[in-house]
C-alpha cells in the first residue's frame, strides 16, 4: 500500500472546497461557544464623553492651588450634564457620569473638606485624573472583534455594551459519527463474552467534534456487515455535512468501510497516509459532504480526527485554523518508532514562558492507549526525516485545549 506524505495530505485536505458562507442570528446569551460570521465594529467611542472614574468634584485643574471652590450642584451617573463650569466652580460629579464641559479633572471626595458649599483642597491630584477620556476603550470604526472568532466571556460583553442583541454566527457543520466493528460494544449495552470491547471512539470524536463547534449526531455503532454499514452511511450522509466513522479501514476480511465508501459515489480524496497513529486514514467527498474513514484503534482515531475532521470543521465555521500549534523544547531523550511523521501524547509544561515536552507516564505501546491523552496533554509531531531526537531539541506540539 503506497502512503502519502503527512504534508501533501495536508495540502489535499487544505485545497477541497468548503461551504463556508453557512450563517444564522442568534440572541448574544445564546452565542457563547459560536464562531462570529461577521467583524464587530465599534458604532461609538468608550466612553463616548470624558467620564469620571471616581466619586468626587469636577474642576479646572488650574484651581486646585489650594482655594475654595464654589459647588454649582450635583451631576449623578445617567444624567446628561448640560452646564459648564467657569474657574472657581465644580460640580459633585460620580463614578460613570459624564464631566460636565470647562472641568478636565475629578478631585476625589476624600482629597477635599466641604464648607459652606465650597470645597477646600487638602490633597491636590495631576490633571486629566480620574476622567477616562473619549476613545480610552476603543473608538468609532475600530474592528473590536474579527470575524471567524469563537466567542467567549470577554466577546459577549464588549458585544453586550455594544448593544448587540443579536449575533451573526456560522451555522454549526453538522458531523455524524459511527463506530464500526461486530466486536464492539455501545455505551451501557450488555456484554455477551469478554472479548468484546466497550466503544469509545463514537464517544470521543462526538466531544471533540462539539467542543470544535460542530453540531453532532451520535449514530452509535454497526457490526462488521456490509449491508448494515452501507445503509447507516446513507442515512448518516442525507442528514449530515461530514461523516466520520471508525474501524474497519485497514486490510482485515471484516474491514468493509474502505470498500463500502466509495460506493456511496464517494470520490476518494486519498487512502493511507505515512502516519503514526492513523496510516489507514480514508477522506471522500461527496458532492459538498465529506466521509472520513479512520481507523479503529482509540488513539488513532482521536489523532486522525484532530488531523483530518477538524480542518473541515474549522472552514465551514470560517476560523483560520482548528488547533494552536507551538515549539517546544524536548526535556528528555526521544526514541522515534517509525519513519512516518509521528504524533506522540507528551506532557506540555510551561515554564517562564517557554514550553517544554517530557513524557512522564506515557505509555509506550499500540495505538490503543487513549489515556495517553489524559491530563496536560499535547500531540508532539516528528516529522518523516527526523531520528531520535536528543534532550534539547526544539518540536512542533499541537495543543489539545482550546479547540
Ligand atoms: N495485517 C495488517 N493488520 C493491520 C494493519 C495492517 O496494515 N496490516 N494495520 C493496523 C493498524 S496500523 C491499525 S490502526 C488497525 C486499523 O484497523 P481498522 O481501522 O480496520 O480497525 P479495526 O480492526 O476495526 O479496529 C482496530 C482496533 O480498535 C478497536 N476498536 C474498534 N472500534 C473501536 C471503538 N469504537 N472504540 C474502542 N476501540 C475500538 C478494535 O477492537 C481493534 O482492537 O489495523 C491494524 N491491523
Ligand atoms: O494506523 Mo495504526 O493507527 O498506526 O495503529
Amino acid at each position: 500500500m503506497s502512503l502519502l506524505p503527512y504534508e501533501i495530505s495536508q495540502k489535499m485536505l487544505d485545497m477541497l472546497h468548503v461551504n463556508a458562507s453557512r450563517n444564522e442570528n442568534v440572541p448574544l446569551s445564546c452565542s457563547l461557544g459560536r464562531v462570529l460570521a461577521e467583524d464587530i465594529v465599534a458604532e461609538h467611542s468608550d466612553p463616548q464623553f470624558p467620564t469620571a472614574s471616581m466619586d468626587g468634584y469636577a474642576v479646572m485643574h488650574s484651581d486646585l492651588d489650594g482655594r475654595s471652590i464654589t459647588i454649582l450642584g450635583d451631576n449623578p451617573a445617567g444624567s446628561y450634564e448640560q452646564r459648564t463650569i467657569n474657574s472657581g466652580e465644580c460640580i459633585k460629579t460620580f463614578t460613570g457620569s459624564k464631566m460636565p464641559g470647562g472641568a478636565d479633572t475629578l478631585i476625589q471626595i476624600e482629597n477635599v473638606t466641604v464648607e459652606d458649599g465650597k470645597i477646600i483642597i487638602n490633597e491636590s491630584v495631576p490633571k486629566g485624573s480620574s476622567v477616562r477620556p473619549i476613545g480610552e476603550g476603543y473608538r468609532a470604526g475600530d474592528v473590536l472583534i474579527k470575524k471567524g472568532t469563537k466567542i467567549g466571556f470577554a466577546q459577549i460583553g464588549v458585544m453586550a455594551a455594544l448593544n448587540h442583541v443579536m449575533v451573526k454566527v456560522a451555522l454549526k457543520p453538522r458531523v455524524a459519527v459511527i463506530s464500526t466493528g461486530s466486536e464492539i460494544l455501545d455505551l451501557g449495552a450488555n456484554s455477551s463474552n469478554p472479548a468484546q470491547i466497550r466503544s469509545s471512539n463514537n464517544y470521543t470524536l462526538a466531544a471533540l467534534f462539539e467542543q470544535s463547534g460542530a453540531e453532532v449526531i451520535q449514530l452509535g455503532t454497526v457490526g462488521d456487515d456490509r449491508d448494515s454499514i452501507m445503509h447507516i452511511f446513507q442515512n448518516a450522509l442525507s442528514c449530515a455535512d461530514i461523516v466520520v466513522s471508525t474501524g474497519g479501514v485497514s486490510v482485515g476480511d471484516y474491514d468493509f468501510v474502505k470498500d463500502v465508501i466509495p460506493g456511496l459515489g464517494a470520490e476518494v480524496v486519498f487512502k493511507g497516509v505515512a502516519i503514526k497513529p492513523g496510516r489507514h486514514v480514508l477522506v471522500a467527498k461527496k458532492e459538498q459532504k465529506f466521509v472520513l474513514g479512520l481507523p479503529g484503534f482509540a488513539y488513532s482515531s482521536t489523532v486522525t480526527g484532530i488531523l483530518y475532521a477538524l480542518p473541515l470543521i474549522a472552514k465551514m465555521l470560517g476560523r483560520e485554523r482548528a488547533y494552536n500549534i507551538v515549539e517546544a523544547e524536548l526535556s528528555e531523550d526521544f526514541k522515534k518508532r517509525s519513519s512516518f511523521t509521528e504524533f506522540t501524547a507528551c506532557n506540555v509544561e510551561i515554564v517562564k514562558g517557554r514550553y517544554f515536552v517530557n513524557f512522564k507516564d506515557k505509555k509506550v505501546g499500540s495505538s490503543a492507549i487513549l489515556t495517553n491523552m489524559l491530563d496536560s496533554s499535547a500531540l508532539m509531531i516528528t516529522g518523516e526525516e527526523d531520528g531520535n531526537l536528543l534532550k534539547e531539541t526544539r518540536v512542533n506540539v499541537i495543543l489539545l485545549e482550546n479547540f
